[in-house]
């Protein structure tokens, strides 16, 4: 575990707010305090900070805290982004909404409660223990032939302009080559910025992507930039593609063909400056159906396309994940370095896992948290004997028919041991509860 001091970053024009919250935190870490947003590239070279306090209004006058999410939007894109609380004079909830879906992960309002504002540093600092490492480029694990490949077909695209479209199950790393492909592209220097088209209301789909001007509907009190602008020079991730309605899809397309954007309520286009790489967990039969998702959208998206296999095809990558997140948890909770009991070794191999590389992660870290003997057992992972696994001599050559069993066996069993609570299941399997409720409605579940 590291014995480095967490590093803090106050954010705020006022510098009596800020030094304030530096005397207060200064038990939680290093603190360091900034004035002015402009200087934030330059105050990064001094490292990058563990959390960030920040204020969403710096220009006198302005309450409409487009400042802050610009801010946000820069400290999201890091290679490891910082947890970032947002703080505001102004109890605005649609602004705390705004920041919470950009990736804020608490919101303090001034003057706060001390208390309060320990306790959400706290949170942070330990909220970034678990999340910076699924985001901190911490590169593709597994030496398989398909991850070999995967890796090399990535060096090549990635220095590549062309649109990238990746596909595969839940929790098979995605996102991860995603990165990758930014990484290693000459947009590296830029933005990567990850978008949830999925989770995007359709209401303000326009004004999210492409951004507004001041007026252009009742709740815009400022101009305000949309997505392809915040990634400007750099990679703009669509992730769930697959989940964008027909209607958006007609939008998104127009902006591509035109590589040009008008935000809601101006009257000239802006140039767009982005690499697109989008994802999708739909299997294939659907995404080339016309009434899912548009051909020339589609057309647009995936000049090239790289499919990320399941796990379960790809069984030999497995030790090394189990190693690597077992040491990497270990070191997080501070336990004591422990093997995997050779039986359950055997078992966690055949494992079919479902959820794929997140389930394995997430049993991981359930067994470190929860092992009390030397040797980590099946039960320490979730898992008992009997749960379902890939035969050895088909673990390449599955049909999909046999998967879709595979699948629906593990969501119904999953549902049982869980009585059927949707979160916890979903928890179980390690995939998201708008992804268990899709895959109930495919297996009529
Ligand atoms: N090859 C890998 N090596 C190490 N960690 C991995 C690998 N693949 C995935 N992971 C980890 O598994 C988790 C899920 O990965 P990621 O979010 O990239 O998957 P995804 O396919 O985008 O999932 P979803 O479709 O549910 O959004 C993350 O914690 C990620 O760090």
């Amino acid at each position: 575990m590291s014995c480095n001091p967490a590093q803090i970053l106050i954010l705020d024009d006022d510098a009596d707010v800020a030094y304030a919250a530096k005397l207060l935190l200064r038990r939680a870490g290093q603190v360091r305090t900034l004035a002015d947003p402009r200087q934030l590239a330059r105050c990064l070279q001094d490292g990058d900070p563990d959390v960030v306090l920040l204020d969403f209004n710096f220009t006198p006058g302005r309450t409409d805290g487009a400042e802050g999410l610009r801010v946000l939007d820069q400290l999201q894109a890091l290679p490891r982004p910082p947890a970032v609380i947002a703080m505001t004079a102004y109890a605005d909830v649609p602004l705390a909404v705004a920041a919470m879906k950009r990736g804020a992960c608490d919101f303090i309002t001034k003057p706060w409660d001390n208390v309060r504002l320990v306790a959400a540093v706290d949170g942070a600092l330990a909220r970034r223990a678990t999340v910076a490492p699924q985001v901190a480029g911490e590169g593709l694990k597994g030496s398989s032939a398909a991850m070999r490949s995967l890796r090399a077909f990535i060096a090549s695209v990635g220095p590549t302009e062309a649109n990238v479209m990746v596909l595969g199950e839940n929790g098979v790393g995605k996102e991860l080559v995603a990165r990758a492909i930014h990484q290693a592209s000459r947009r590296a220097g830029g933005n990567f910025l990850p978008v949830d088209m999925g989770s995007l209301p359709e209401a303000t789909l326009e004004s999210e992507l492409f951004g507004h001007r001041k007026g252009s509907f009742t709740d815009a009190r400022n101009d305000r930039a949309g997505r392809f602008q915040s990634a400007s020079g750099g990679t703009l991730f669509l992730d769930e593609i697959g989940n964008l309605p027909l209607a958006a899809q007609s939008k998104l397309l127009t902006a591509l063909e035109r590589r040009e954007v008008t935000p809601l309520g101006a009257d000239r286009p802006e140039t767009i400056d982005v690499r697109i790489v989008s994802a999708t967990n739909l299997d294939e039969a659907r995404l080339y159906d016309p009434a899912v998702f548009r051909p020339d959208l589609l057309f647009r998206l995936n000049t090239i396309v790289i499919r990320v296999p399941p796990l379960r095809e790809r069984a030999g990558d497995i030790p090394e994940l189990l190693r690597h997140y077992l040491v990497h948890y270990e070191a997080q909770y501070g336990k004591q370095a422990r093997t995997v009991a050779p039986a359950a070794f055997d078992a966690l191999c055949a494992h079919c896992w479902t959820g794929n590389v997140r389930s394995l992660r997430h049993a991981c870290e359930r067994a470190v948290i929860l092992s009390e003997s030397d040797m980590y057992s099946l039960a320490d992972f979730g898992l008992h004997a009997g749960s379902p696994t890939v035969p050895a001599s088909a673990s390449s050559a599955i049909d999909a028919r046999k998967l879709d069993e595979l699948e629906r066996d593990a969501i119904a069993a999953a549902l049982e041991q869980v009585k059927g609570n949707i979160s916890r299941a979903s928890s179980l399997l390690g995939i998201s509860r708008a992804a268990l409720y899709r895959k109930l409605d495919k297996h009529g579940l």
